[in-house]
Parts: structure tokens; C-alpha cells; sequence
């Protein structure tokens, strides 16, 4: 049997998953550019489900429907589906500094000390951080002092690229199929997150692609957590292992990733219970909990547990709608878990979306000196070079 291949400490601070904003941003700013493209200028898209109406089929343009256009797949029309209910729940998203911007540039053709200033407000004063925001900042201010033009475009095109630049994060890709199986990913965060609610949509997109999947009740805190997780189960149509109510989630959580591998199943997807990063025990009761990952994966490969570390992945769910604190939440709970994944819950409720900026960016600078510090004390150990890759949507 092959013994899991782990990264290193350095890969595995990294993040691999950045949800929402950006991605999402880029998923649905893809779809209005293309449809744009393919309109005359001034025109907006119909609607996908919208009849033409009496007067267009009146003055012929209903005629041009005879011409044979090839219908939309049941899968075109998910695909569309999806990527409208994606422009409507990010909808507060977009209009949070992005549209501030946007606004401050439209009818103001020349560069002025007053523009700028109102630029480095927005910035200031939008949910990234400050870290982050100067750095926008500077790329923006440096195009502006280069041309006396305000040119909406282009600034807009120098941060979306400096965003990118934060966002893209060194990676491994995710891989859902480890050999030997099963994928086992823990869910973290405090209280009230989405965790439950991302596990168990999570749930349907690996049994949507053909998987066999396991949750793990490994919130035995929260009393009807583990029914909230049943009624996800029996929505997605996938198994659900149950600990007993007070349960020691460790031991939940071993049985049921060691029930997964033992039974056949390819992905084992581990909830926990909501805590608070400022909490010491129920920080350290976390690392037991990721060993007894470990464990669990060990014993049923039949291999020591030094050649296991942990779950495959570990993602951390932040609330989006909390701004800032959402910072503050990632780097503390970094500190005790080497999280490999972010979670941006609530964006369809909130224009604070921004944080994730912040976030990623402080991340890689704590990774990129801790790394640093670690290459200065030990020269003997060279690390893998991790691939790029931006982050994506879920
Ligand atoms: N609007 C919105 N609500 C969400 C989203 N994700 C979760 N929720 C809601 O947030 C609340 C908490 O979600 P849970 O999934 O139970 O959160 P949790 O982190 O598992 O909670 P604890 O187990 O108590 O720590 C529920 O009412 C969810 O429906 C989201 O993306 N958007």
C-alpha cells in the first residue's frame, strides 16, 4: 500500500481553495463580458426564460427565431442556470467598492488631487484590510501619476490585476481521488460559519460527479447538529456516519473516516463543531482531532501513523458578512491548524466580500516569513516548488 503523500510543512500553510468573491467575480464578470461581446453596444442580454415580446415579433424579430439555432442542453441551461443565480447572490458583493469606484471615475475625465484622494478613500475604507489596500493603492496611484486621463478601464484593469496577484495563491491542485481512497476533508471554524451548510453542499457536488460520499457527524457540541447534517444526507442522497450526542468528537471522527476507507467510500467529508479561535482547549482539542485523522487513515492502510499527518484537506470557514474579524479568525486559527483551504460563506448577503483580499494576503505573508525563517535556521531540507494557480469558485 502507498503510504498518503503529504506536503510539506511549507505546501500544506498554503491555501488551495479561496472561495467566492474573486472567483465567483471572475466566473460571472466571464459570463456578462461574453454576452456583452455578443450584443451590439447599448443592448442588454434577455433574460435566458424570457418569451419575445409582441411588439419584437411584430416588427420581425421573432422571425429571426426561424432561422435553426441550436437548442440549449438540459446541461447548458444548469450551467446558464447557475451562473445567473451566481450575478444575483453577489449582487451586494459587487456593489460594495468595486461599484464606489466605479462611480467615482464615470463623468470625471481628468486626474485630479481631489480624484485621488477620494480613490485612496474607497480603498481605506472598503473591507480588504489595510495591508492590501495600500497595495492596490500604489498600483493604482502609480498609473495615475503616468497619465493626467482618468481612465476608468484602465484602473479598474490595474486592480483587478493586483487583486489577482494577492489572490493567486502557490498550490498544489486538489486531488479528490488519493490512492489508496478515501478523500477525507475536515471542516473548521466558529461558531456559526456554514460549516454544516458548506459540508453539505460540498456533498452534492462530489456526488453530482459520480463519488461515493460519507459525512461525519463530528459535531457532537451542538445539540441537532448532527440532524442538520442528516437532513443534508438524505437531501443529497449520500451516508451519514452519527456519533452519540457528548460523544468525544475525536473518537466520532476516527471511526467514521475509518468506516469510510473500510468501506469503499471515495470522499469522507468531517463536520466540527463551531469554536472560538480565542479558546485554548478548544483549539488543542482540533490538533487531537486532526490526528485522530490520521490515525484513522493509518490503521486502515495498515501503516504507521508518522506516514500519515492528517485529512487530505482542512478548510476554514469564515463569514463573510463579519469583515474584518474574519482576518483576525484566519490567522489565529492558522496558528494552530495548518489549514489548506478557505471558505467565504454569506456573500449573498454582504458587500464585504473584500476581506478575502486581506485575508490572502496576510496569510502569504506570514507563510512567506515563517518559510523564510525556517530556510535560515535549517539549510538541509529543500522544499518542493509548489505550482500557481488563482483561486476558483465553488
Ligand atoms: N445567506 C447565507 N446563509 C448561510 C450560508 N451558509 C450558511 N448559512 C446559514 O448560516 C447559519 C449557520 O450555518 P451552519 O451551517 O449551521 O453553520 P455552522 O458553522 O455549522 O454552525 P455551528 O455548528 O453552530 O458552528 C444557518 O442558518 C445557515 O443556513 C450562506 O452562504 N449564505
Amino acid at each position: 500500500m502507498l503510504p498518503l503523500q503529504w506536503p510539506s510543512p511549507m505546501t500544506s500553510t498554503e491555501i488551495y481553495l479561496l472561495l467566492a468573491i474573486l472567483g465567483a467575480l471572475v466566473v460571472t464578470g466571464g459570463v456578462v463580458y461574453a454576452r456583452r461581446r455578443a450584443l451590439p453596444p447599448g443592448k442588454t442580454p434577455p433574460s435566458l426564460t424570457e418569451a419575445p415580446s409582441d411588439r419584437a415579433l411584430a416588427s420581425g424579430a421573432g422571425r429571426r427565431a426561424e432561422v435553426p439555432v441550436r437548442p440549449l442542453t438540459p446541461e447548458e441551461l444548469a450551467r446558464a442556470a447557475e451562473q445567473e443565480r451566481y450575478v444575483a447572490g453577489l449582487a451586494r458583493t459587487r456593489g460594495g467598492f468595486v461599484a464606489k469606484l466605479a462611480r467615482l471615475f464615470s463623468g470625471r475625465p481628468r486626474v485630479s488631487a481631489e480624484l485621488r484622494d477620494e480613490v485612496e478613500t474607497v480603498l481605506f475604507t472598503a473591507d480588504i484590510g489595510a495591508k492590501a489596500a495600500q497595495k492596490l493603492l500604489d498600483q493604482v496611484t502609480d498609473l495615475l501619476d503616468k497619465s493626467d486621463v482618468a481612465d476608468a478601464d484602465k484602473v479598474w484593469a490595474v486592480i483587478r490585476t493586483a487583486a489577482r496577484q494577492i489572490l493567486t495563491v502557490p498550490a498544489a491542485p486538489l486531488d479528490y481521488s488519493p490512492n489508496p481512497p478515501p478523500y477525507v476533508l475536515l471542516m473548521i471554524g466558529v461558531n456559526g460559519v456554514g460549516k454544516t451548510t458548506t459540508l453539505g453542499k460540498l456533498a452534492a457536488f462530489h456526488k453530482a460527479a459520480g463519488r461515493r460520499v460519507l459525512l461525519v457527524a463530528g459535531d457532537t457540541f451542538r445539540a441537532a447538529a448532527g440532524e442538520q447534517l442528516e437532513i443534508w444526507a438524505r437531501r443529497v442522497g449520500c451516508e451519514i456516519h452519527l456519533g452519540k450526542e457528548g460523544a468525544d468528537p475525536s473518537s466520532v471522527i476516527h471511526d467514521g473516516i475509518y468506516r469510510g476507507a473500510r468501506e469503499g467510500f471515495d470522499v469522507v467529508l468531517c463536520d466540527t463543531a463551531g469554536r472560538l479561535h480565542t479558546k485554548k482547549e478548544l483549539m488543542d482539542e482540533l490538533q487531537k482531532i486532526r490526528r485522530s485523522c490520521a490515525k484513522a487513515l493509518a490503521r486502515a492502510r495498515g501503516v504507521g501513523e508518522a506516514e500519515v499527518r492528517g485529512p487530505h484537506d482542512t478548510f476554514l470557514v469564515l463569514d463573510a458578512t463579519i469583515g474584518q474579524n474574519a482576518l483576525a479568525q484566519a490567522v489565529l486559527f492558522k496558528e494552530t491548524m495548518d489549514f489548506t483551504g478557505l471558505v467565504l460563506t454569506k456573500l449573498d448577503g454582504t458587500a464585504k466580500g473584500g476581506v478575502v483580499l486581506g485575508v490572502c494576503d496576510e496569510l502569504a505573508f506570514r507563510s512567506a516569513s515563517s518559510a523564510s525563517a525556517r530556510r535560515s535556521t535549517t539549510c538541509a531540507r529543500s522544499t518542493p516548488t509548489p505550482s500557481s494557480r488563482p483561486c476558483s469558485a465553488t
